[in-house]
């Protein structure tokens, strides 16, 4: 594994092809490395019956530019929050929790000890809805809220990280 630690963020990105945190600051740079999360006309996102198609298909470009990535079914949309502490990434997890039992759409969710992974998409009908965008959107001001960081910077796994955070 490429060791990563003691290099600067620029390096870190060049080396590895991954985004700052700081992906809701639109740069230029921060959507080269995935396809999935440039938006491009070819790009057909599965829209679910019933919703504003031109409505989703406007917005969508926002989101993707803040670090959200069209899923492998181009059905929904999913990103990866890093954070200093496991607690921050329980808080996130609970305050994503209880936002999604008021809207009743839920996501799912994969807890690590510095991260967490949130996927959005709907099931009936089938596709990408303006809930999930809107869902979407939330995660962001609660995870900014909460605070999260570089990759590097997030809680790690290993001898010299700390059970107690
Ligand atoms: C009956 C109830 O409204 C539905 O089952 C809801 C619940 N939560 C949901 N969550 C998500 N992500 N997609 C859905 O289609 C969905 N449907």
């Amino acid at each position: 594994m490429m060791a990563t630690k003691n290099i600067s963020r620029s390096a870190f990105f060049i080396l590895t092809g991954k985004p700052s945190h700081e992906a809701c600051i639109k740069s230029p740079f921060v959507n080269i490395p995935s396809q999935r999360s440039l938006f491009n006309p070819a790009m057909q996102p599965m829209i679910a019956d019933g919703e504003d198609r031109d409505e989703l298909t406007k917005v969508l470009p926002t989101l993707l530019e803040c670090g959200w990535q069209l899923d492998e079914n181009d059905s929904g949309v999913r990103k990866i929050y890093h954070l200093k502490t496991y607690t921050k990434v329980l808080d996130l997890h609970h305050s994503i929790g209880v936002g999604s039992k008021s809207k009743n759409h839920h996501p799912e969710m994969t807890t690590k000890s510095g991260s967490l992974a949130v996927h959005w998409t709907t099931h009936h009908p089938r596709g990408l809805s303006a809930k999930d965008i809107f869902m979407a959107k939330y995660c962001d001001e609660v995870a900014r809220t909460i605070g999260t960081v570089d990759e590097l910077d997030a809680q790690r796994c290993g001898p010299s990280s700390s059970q107690t955070k």
